[in-house]
């Protein structure tokens, strides 16, 4: 049963629901605008409203058509925060970090001109902070439990990591199936807290921070945004079935993304590639 009156009563928390748009460009204007629209919606009901954010092609892409849209002035951007699914460890203002790139597409303008206040923005610590990636997740699983005090959040351990109950989490997927940097084989998929360094990454670069799975599943509604003919057999994987339809057995060691499910919705946003044509 959904604890949201935003979103439909009769998905199951494990139900995905997958919406397929025609092209990469058309999937990221459809994504800016149902954030943009969840946004509003939960601002109608609640105040904070947390975000999660997704470096990425489709992910930045994303927050471009955001800044972009008229609506972005219908927000008030002051209940905002701002969070991020995982970031690569690489020092502040680094052109391939996610936050600086975030920064670069949306958030500083919303910061300069539409009132979402700087300290609502919490980006993921890295070198120029601490010195280790595990040191950065230590540091931003304690900012992430600041906030865990708002309706309908995790409380400890046993219900999940102290976290923000996340209104929206948006995730991009790799052709591996990674989500975050949750990637299939590392040891960062059992890891338990909010937050997990990560060592090796197979996408560059390779030392990271992520949030954990406890954490994505804390959140409202996880939206899995993915465009490309690379994704289409990950994509399928994760959604329960292969490629030519035969029912997978998929865990997520296999396929990080099948674990990817928030408490209320999930939504899988794909392009027609991505969704095998
Ligand atoms: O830091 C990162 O690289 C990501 O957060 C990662 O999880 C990304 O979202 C996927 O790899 C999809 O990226 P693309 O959309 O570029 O394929």
């Amino acid at each position: 049963m959904s604890d949201d009156p935003g979103t439909t009563q009769t998905l199951t928390p494990g139900a995905r629901l997958v919406v397929v748009h025609p092209d990469a460009g058309v999937l990221a204007e459809a994504a800016a605008a149902r954030l943009l629209t969840r946004i509003l919606d939960v601002q109608s009901v609640r105040s904070p409203v947390h975000v999660v954010l997704t470096g990425g092609t489709v992910g930045i892409r994303t927050l471009a058509c955001v800044a972009a849209s008229p609506l972005v002035a219908a927000v008030d951007w002051s209940g905002v925060h701002l969070w991020w699914g995982d970031e690569r460890f690489l020092p502040d203002g680094d052109p391939d970090r996610n936050e600086t790139q975030a920064r670069e597409a949306l958030v500083d303008a919303l910061v300069a001109g539409h009132g979402l206040p700087g300290e609502n923005v919490h980006p993921v610590p890295g070198p120029s902070a601490v010195g280790t990636p595990e040191e950065g997740a230590a540091a931003y699983a304690a900012e992430l439990a600041r906030f865990a005090g708002d309706p309908g959040a995790g409380g400890g351990e046993a219900a999940g990591p102290a976290v923000p109950a996340f209104d929206v989490l948006l995730l991009g997927m790799g052709p591996d199936g990674h989500v975050a940097s949750l990637f299939p084989g590392h040891e960062g998929l059992a890891a338990t807290g909010a937050a997990v360094g990560v060592h090796g990454s197979p996408k560059p670069p390779p030392e990271r921070v992520s949030l954990t799975f406890g954490a994505i599943r804390a959140a409202r509604e996880v939206w899995v945004v993915a465009a490309g003919g690379e994704k289409a057999a990950q994509a399928a994987a994760a959604l329960g079935t292969t490629t030519n339809g035969a029912p997978g057995a998929i865990t997520i060691t296999d396929v990080p993304a099948a674990g990817a499910v928030g408490r209320s919705r999930t939504l899988w946003l794909l392009d027609a590639a991505a969704a095998g044509g």
